[in-house]
């Protein structure tokens, strides 16, 4: 359980330096949040809830993996590197490609509630 708690502990450190050090994961997270709150007001059904959830998940995951894998490639390569920029730039495609899917999921999803309360 102490072993359990450390663990936690030092996630919750990761979330806190990745929270306080990434303007991405900043936007990503008002941006879930709007989201949310939109979910809460076109009162979603729960398959609707749990696809946005994952979205915003993988969103958030990956956008944490990106945050440690450019810590490690400026810890091992601080010095300029074709294949260290090739990393950077392929973590960084992983958050964008899901960034862009979860956009193209909140519009599928909150369109036709825009639409039918709009007409
Ligand atoms: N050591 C390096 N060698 C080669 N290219 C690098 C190196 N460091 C960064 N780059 C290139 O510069 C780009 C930006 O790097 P940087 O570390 O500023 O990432 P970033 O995505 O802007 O990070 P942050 O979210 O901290 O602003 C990388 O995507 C990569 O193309």
């Amino acid at each position: 359980m102490r072993r359990f708690l450390k663990s936690f502990i030092f996630a919750a450190k990761g979330l806190v330096f990745a929270f306080q050090t990434q303007l991405n994961l900043r936007l990503h997270l008002i941006a879930a949040l709007s989201v949310l709150l939109l979910g809460w007001y076109a009162g979603l059904s729960a398959v609707e809830w749990t696809v946005i959830l994952l979205c915003i998940a993988l969103v958030v995951a990956l956008e944490l993996v990106n945050t440690a894998i450019e810590v490690l490639v400026d810890l091992v390569s601080p010095e300029w590197n074709h294949k260290a920029g090739i990393v950077k730039d392929v973590a960084a495609a992983s958050v964008l490609v899901a960034a862009v899917i979860a956009l193209i999921v909140s519009i599928v999803i909150f369109a036709p509630k825009i639409f039918v309360n709009a007409v």
